[in-house]
């Protein structure tokens, strides 16, 4: 049920929905850097895997470990705002509240972890990929501008140029 105040007397469509789920979802993103490095490592995963001989059912596993990681971590974040609201000071009952929901990202992230080793752990064809990789410059140029993007992304080095930038 929404407030009134919040729909302004209109009815809320589907779209409204999925754009206040969008949001959310991309506040974690913002926001979380965890939830950046869970993202990065999924399309570092979905983009190779198909190059390591990965079946479709394999894949299917792959997507499913990564909704679980992230959506983990969106509740997470979501359950940590709730408990900074209610409590603001100090409080154990808030802080093993906290603990719970991070140690729930941490089974799922381990669990990611084991998945991502059974399907993926294809040395031979690890080590082809690689191969490829570094013996074609186009490649290898690519791979390198993808991991310093990774790298920004994560660390949100252009925000934190441009906060000093704006502070000089
Ligand atoms: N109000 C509080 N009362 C007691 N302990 C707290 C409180 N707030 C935080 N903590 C403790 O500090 C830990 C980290 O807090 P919090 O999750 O808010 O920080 P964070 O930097 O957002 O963490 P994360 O790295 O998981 O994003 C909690 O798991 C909890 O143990």
């Amino acid at each position: 049920m929404v407030p009134g105040w919040k729909t302004n007397g209109k009815t809320r469509t589907q779209a409204d929905s999925f754009r206040d789920a969008a949001r959310g979802f991309f506040h974690t993103v913002k926001t979380e850097r965890n939830m950046r490095i869970h993202l990065t490592a999924a399309v570092y995963v979905l983009f190779f895997s198909p190059f390591l001989g990965v079946t479709r059912s394999e894949y299917g596993v792959l997507l499913l470990t990564i909704a679980m990681v992230i959506a983990a971590e969106a509740f997470n974040t979501a359950m940590e705002m709730l408990c900074d609201y209610a409590q603001k000071s100090y409080n154990p009952l808030i802080g093993k509240t906290k603990d719970i929901a991070a140690g729930a990202v941490l089974v799922c992230a381990v669990f990611a972890a084991f998945v991502g080793i059974a399907v993926l752990w294809r040395p031979e064809a690890i080590l082809a990929l690689l191969i490829t990789i570094v013996t074609n410059p186009l490649y290898l140029v690519l791979f390198i501008l993808s991991l310093i993007l990774a790298f920004f992304f994560i660390f949100k080095v252009p925000c934190g140029v441009r906060e000093k930038l704006h502070k000089k």
